[in-house]
C-alpha cells in the first residue's frame, strides 16, 4: 500500500450520476427561462415568479459542486509511530453559562477529553468558563479526583465510551465493554467506579445548589481573569478521594478570561482566543482539539485518527484541520425537526471534502495551532519576529512559544506549570490584552460575527489551508441537539443570519481577495453563506401560484403543452434527489424524508426569513448581534419531541409566516378546486393544483395544530387568528392586483 496511515475513496458512480442529473436539470431550467422570458411581459404574476425562479436556480447551481466529488476516508491509527513520536494535543473546551449548560455535563465533556487514548503527557485539557462561575471551578477539582479513578479504568479495559455519564447511563455501553473483556475483575472494577461516579455526581449537584447565589448574570459579564491549574494540590477533602495509583494524568487547566461590560467579549471566538494564548505558554501543543461543552468524546480513538492525516508528510504541510461530524445523543426515532441534520454528514460534508475540504463547524475539530497564528503556509525560511510580536501582542512568553512551535515539534511539556507562568496567563486572559493586536482579525478565531467557525474557515481556506473530513462509523463525538421547534428556530436565526452577514462583508467567498480557494470550493462556501436566501423562492412559491389558482390564472404551461415537462421535471426530480439523499445515502426512511421536507419549509419560512431580516437590521446598525446560547436543559420539550408531536410553543412571530402559508394554500385549494369543477379547465390549472396539494400535505401538522389539537403545544389561537387575517389580506391584495 502506498500510504500507511489513511486512504480515501472517490465515489465515482455517485459523482457521475450527480453530474448527469445536474446537466439535465440545467437544461430544464434553461427551458423554463426561455418559456418565462417569452411570456414575461404578458402577466404581472409570472414576472415575480420568474424572479423567484431565477433566485432558486442560482441557489441550486451553487449547491451542485458539492455533489460532484464525494469522498470518504479510512484511517489506520494502529500504524501510527510509537507514542513518543506523536505530537502533543491541547483540548480547548468552552462553556458560557452554568444555568443553561448543566455543570455536570460540561464536566463530563472535560473528563471524556482527558480520557482520550493518547499519551497523558502529550494531552492537555483547558476549559474556558465565560461565566467565571465558582460552581464550574469546584466541579473541575472534583472532576480531577474522579478522573484519577476513571482514567486508569478506561486505560485498563480500553473503554470506548469514555464519557462517564454516557457509560453509566447506557447499559449497552457497559455490556459492550464487558463483552470485550469478559471477566469478573472488570465487573467489580466497573461497580467500584459506579459508586465513585454517584458520589461525584452528588457532590457536583449539591455544590451547584449551594453555589447558585454567586452565579447571577452580573458576575458572568463582569469578572477578573482567573487561570488555575487543577491538580492534587488544589483538592480539598470530598466525598471521593484521590486514587493513589492514578498514573500519569493530562494537564487540566481552568480559564475564565476577564470580562467587563465596557469591553466587547466577542462570544465564543473571544473565549477560544484566550484559551489559545494561555495554552500556548503552558503546554503549547502543535495541535488543538476544539470542543463545545455539550459535545463529549464518545470514543477514545479520535486523536489518533486525526493524527493519521497530520503526520502524513505528503499532505501535512498544507493541512489545516480535520473535522469530525456533529452527531447527537438525544435524537428520537421520529426526529421530527431533523435535529440530527441527517443529510449533512453523509452527503454534503463528503462532497465538501472532495473540494479542498470542509468548513470548520466550531466543534469536533483538530486544528493545527500554527494555522491559527497566521504564520504563512510557505514560511519555512525564518519568521519575522517583530511582525509576529506586533500581531500577537505584548507578551514575550507568547511570542517565544509561538515561534518555537513553528520551528519544530518542540513541545516543552513541563507538568510543573510555574507560578510565573500562571501569572503571565492572567495577563493573557485579561480583556485589554488584545488591544492593538491582530487577535480576532488575522490571528486566532475571527471576531465581528456570531459564526466564528465559518468566518475563520473562509479566511484560512483563502490562504490556502486545506482540510479533511472524517466520519467514522462509531461517532467520535456526541452532543445535545436542539429538540424543540423554538430552540431550532432561535439557533437557525443565529446561524443563517450570521452566515448571510458574512456574505455582505469582504468575507463573501465569491469576492474575497486574495484567494487561494478553487472555484468550486468558492461555490460550496457561497452556498453555505447564502442558505438563508432559500426563503425568497419558497415564500413566492407558497403565495403566488395558489392565489393565481384561486382566481383561475394559469402560471405554468398546460398539461398538454410539452413545456409542462420541464417544470414537472424540476419539481419531481428535486423531490426525488432529496429522497435519494435521505434514503439511499443517509439511511433514512420515507417518513424521515417527509419530516425533512417539512422542517426545510418551516425553516425557510421562519429562520431563513428572520435570519435575513436580523442580518439586514444588524447591518443597518439597528440591532446588536448577540450569541443566544441554546438551552441544554431538557425540560418537557423533550417529551413532545420524543413522542414525535410538533411542539408549537414558540413566539407568534416565528409561527405566523408558516401558518399563513398553510392557511392560504388551504383556502386557495378549496376555492380553486371548486372553480375547476365548474369551469373545467383542468389542463391549464393542473400544475398549480398539485402544487397547493403538496403544500397542504407537507403542512399537515400545521393544520392539525390549528384545527384539531387541544393540547397546550398546539398553535395558539392568537397565532391562528393573525395568520388567517394575513391570508385574507394576501387574497384581497391578489384580487386587486390580478383581477384589475
Ligand atoms: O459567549 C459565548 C457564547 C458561546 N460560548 C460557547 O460556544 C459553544 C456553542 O454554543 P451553543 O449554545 O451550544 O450553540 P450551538 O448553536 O449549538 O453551536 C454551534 O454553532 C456555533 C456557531 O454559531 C459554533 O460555534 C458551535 O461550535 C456549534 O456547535 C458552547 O460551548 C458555549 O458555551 C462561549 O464560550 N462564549
Ligand atoms: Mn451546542
Amino acid at each position: 500500500m502506498e500510504n500507511p496511515f489513511h486512504e480515501f475513496h472517490v465515489h465515482k458512480l455517485r459523482a457521475t450520476l450527480n453530474i448527469t442529473y445536474s446537466l439535465f436539470y440545467f437544461l430544464a431550467l434553461t427551458f423554463i427561462f426561455y418559456y418565462r422570458s417569452a411570456a414575461f411581459f404578458l402577466k404581472k404574476a409570472t414576472g415575480v415568479l420568474f424572479a423567484a425562479e431565477l433566485v432558486f436556480s442560482f441557489l441550486w447551481a451553487i449547491k451542485q459542486p458539492m455533489y460532484w466529488r464525494p469522498i470518504t476516508r479510512t484511517v489506520f491509527p494502529e500504524k501510527l509511530p510509537k507514542d513518543e513520536k506523536l505530537p502533543g494535543i491541547d483540548v480547548l473546551i468552552c462553556t458560557a453559562d452554568p444555568n443553561k449548560e448543566p455543570t455536570f455535563e460540561v464536566i463530563n465533556t472535560v473528563i471524556s477529553a482527558m480520557s482520550l487514548d493518547y499519551p497523558a503527557h502529550k494531552l492537555s485539557v483547558y476549559l474556558s468558563d465565560d461565566a467565571g462561575a465558582s460552581v464550574t471551578l469546584n466541579a473541575m477539582k472534583q472532576a480531577w479526583v474522579f478522573a484519577s479513578w476513571w482514567l486508569p479504568f478506561c486505560r485498563k479495559y480500553h473503554l470506548k465510551t469514555i464519557c462517564p455519564q454516557a457509560y453509566f447511563q447506557n447499559p449497552e455501553d457497559q455490556e459492550e465493554s464487558s463483552c470485550q473483556t469478559n471477566d469478573m475483575d472488570f465487573v467489580q472494577h466497573s461497580m467500584l467506579l459506579e459508586e465513585k461516579y454517584e458520589a461525584f455526581k452528588q457532590q457536583v449537584r449539591s455544590n451547584k445548589l449551594s453555589g447558585d447565589v454567586d452565579n447571577n448574570n452580573n458576575t458572568s459579564r463582569d469578572h477578573p481573569p482567573l487561570v488555575q491549574v487543577i491538580n492534587e494540590n488544589c483538592i480539598e477533602d470530598g466525598a471521593v478521594t484521590l486514587n493513589p495509583e492514578a498514573g500519569e494524568m493530562p494537564l487540566l487547566v481552568y480559564v475564565s478570561r476577564e470580562k467587563r461590560p465596557s469591553h466587547p467579549h466577542c462570544f465564543k471566538a473571544g473565549a477560544l482566543n484566550a484559551l489559545l494564548r494561555v495554552s500556548s505558554i503552558m503546554s503549547n501543543s502543535p495541535y488543538t482539539l476544539i470542543l463545545d461543552c455539550d459535545m463529549y468524546c464518545n470514543d477514545s480513538i479520535s486523536a489518533r485518527q486525526a493524527m493519521c492525516f497530520f503526520i502524513d508528510p505528503k499532505i501535512s504541510s498544507s493541512l489545516g484541520w480535520v473535522q469530525f461530524p456533529q452527531k447527537f445523543h438525544n435524537i428520537s426515532d421520529t426526529d421530527i425537526y431533523d435535529s440530527q441534520l441527517r443529510v449533512t454528514w453523509p452527503v454534503y460534508w463528503p462532497g465538501a471534502d472532495g473540494l479542498q475540504g470542509p468548513c470548520i463547524i466550531g466543534t469536533n475539530v483538530y486544528i493545527k495551532r500554527k494555522v491559527l497564528y497566521s504564520i504563512n503556509i510557505t514560511t519555512d525560511d525564518g519568521i519575522n519576529l517583530k511582525e509576529v510580536r506586533s500581531s500577537l501582542g505584548p507578551s514575550n512568553e507568547l511570542t517565544n512559544s509561538v515561534v518555537q512551535n513553528d520551528k519544530l515539534n518542540k513541545t516543552v511539556k513541563d507538568k510543573e506549570v510555574s507560578s510565573v507562568m500562571v501569572q503571565e496567563a492572567h495577563f493573557l486572559a485579561s480583556c485589554t490584552y488584545e488591544k492593538g493586536t491582530m487577535w480576532g482579525q488575522k490571528v486566532g478565531f475571527c471576531y465581528g460575527t456570531i459564526v466564528e467557525d465559518a468566518k475563520t474557515s473562509i479566511r484560512l481556506q483563502n490562504k490556502g489551508w486545506r482540510s479533511i473530513y472524517l466520519n467514522p462509523t462509531r461517532p467520535q463525538f456526541l452532543g445535545s441537539a436542539t429538540t424543540s421547534l423554538n430552540e431550532m428556530l432561535v439557533q437557525g436565526i443565529r446561524w443563517y443570519g450570521g452566515l448571510l452577514d458574512l456574505c455582505l462583508s469582504k468575507y463573501c467567498p465569491l469576492i474575497y481577495r486574495p484567494s487561494r480557494m478553487q472555484f468550486l470550493q468558492k461555490m460550496y462556501y457561497s452556498w453555505m453563506v447564502l442558505l438563508a436566501l432559500d426563503f425568497i423562492p419558497v415564500l413566492c412559491f407558497a403565495i403566488i401560484p395558489p392565489i393565481c389558482f384561486l382566481y383561475g390564472i394559469p402560471v405554468y404551461p398546460k398539461l398538454s403543452d410539452p413545456g409542462f415537462v420541464a417544470f414537472a421535471f424540476v419539481f419531481v426530480s428535486t423531490q426525488l434527489k432529496h429522497l435519494s439523499d435521505v434514503v439511499v445515502y443517509s439511511g433514512g426512511s420515507v417518513s424521515a424524508w417527509v419530516n425533512e421536507q417539512r422542517t426545510w419549509m418551516a425553516k425557510c419560512l421562519s429562520c431563513y426569513l428572520y435570519g435575513t431580516i436580523v442580518c439586514i437590521i444588524t447591518k443597518l446598525g439597528l440591532h446588536e448581534a448577540t450569541f443566544t446560547l441554546t438551552d441544554k436543559l431538557q425540560g418537557d420539550t423533550t417529551n413532545w419531541y420524543d413522542k414525535g408531536i410538533y411542539d408549537f410553543r414558540t413566539s407568534k412571530m416565528f409561527l405566523v409566516p408558516i401558518v399563513t402559508a398553510v392557511i392560504l394554500n388551504l383556502c386557495c385549494f378549496i376555492g380553486g378546486v371548486a372553480r375547476l369543477i365548474v369551469i373545467r379547465n383542468w389542463d391549464a390549472m393542473f400544475g398549480q393544483m398539485l402544487f397547493s396539494l403538496y403544500v397542504l400535505v407537507m403542512g399537515f401538522p400545521v393544520l392539525e395544530g390549528v384545527l384539531l389539537r387541544k393540547d397546550n403545544a398546539r398553535i395558539s389561537v392568537s397565532a391562528s387568528m393573525v395568520s388567517t387575517i394575513l391570508s385574507l389580506l394576501l387574497l384581497s391584495l391578489g384580487y386587486l392586483i390580478l383581477r384589475h
